[in-house]
């Protein structure tokens, strides 16, 4: 199956309403950082609490930035694909316009970090989006705000090989 059909596999399914609480499905098997299939992956798992969606998410040496910090493109990964999560509470495909993050502390490997996510507001097909990144029961290290727009799935076919 080619990464095209396993993002469109089960596309009625991720976009159905999805109970509070629930783990919410993968984009597809080999997504940067929710698939569960890639070995480069941050493997996140993300669940539904209220209108937020929810991760906990602990940086490993393939993420290495500066020695023993992660990379900031990698905590930037993680950002992108939590927004990319509360399109199932939203309830169509959409994909990043403009992704901020603001650095507050060194986001250190092997320590575990609680992520969460929300939208602030939509207008039309745009959606602004923040998530922060704390330690646990602890403070921020990061947070990052977001436009994403909201496309046809025929956006996707643009990743088709010609
Ligand atoms: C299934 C989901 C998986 C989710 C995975 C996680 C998320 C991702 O990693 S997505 C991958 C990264 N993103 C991409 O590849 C997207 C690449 N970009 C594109 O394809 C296009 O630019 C796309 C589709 C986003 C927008 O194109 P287009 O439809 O032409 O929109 P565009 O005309 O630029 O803008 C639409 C509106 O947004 C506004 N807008 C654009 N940029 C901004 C901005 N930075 N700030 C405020 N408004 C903006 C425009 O002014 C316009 O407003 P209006 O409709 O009121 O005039």
């Amino acid at each position: 199956m080619s990464s095209m059909e396993e993002l469109l596999a089960g596309w009625n399914e991720k976009f159905r309403p999805h109970a509070d609480g629930a783990q919410l499905p993968p984009h597809h098997p080999h997504c940067l950082a929710c698939g569960p299939d890639n070995p480069h992956g941050h493997h996140l798992t993300v669940h539904r609490r209220g209108e937020e969606v929810h991760a906990t998410h602990v940086f490993d040496e393939r993420h290495v930035g500066a020695p023993g910090i992660a990379h900031g493109g990698a905590v930037a990964t993680v950002f992108d694909d939590l927004f990319g999560f509360l399109l199932y509470l939203t309830g169509g495909p959409a994909v990043t316009r403009k992704l901020e993050v603001l650095y507050d502390s060194p986001v250190i490997l092997g320590t575990t970090y609680d992520l969460a996510a929300r939208v602030t507001r939509t207008e039309g097909r745009k959606l602004f989006m923040e998530a922060d990144m704390k330690q646990l029961g602890g403070s921020r290290v990061a947070s990052a705000s977001a436009l994403f727009l909201s496309v046809d799935v025929t956006h996707f076919n643009q990743g088709m090989p010609r």
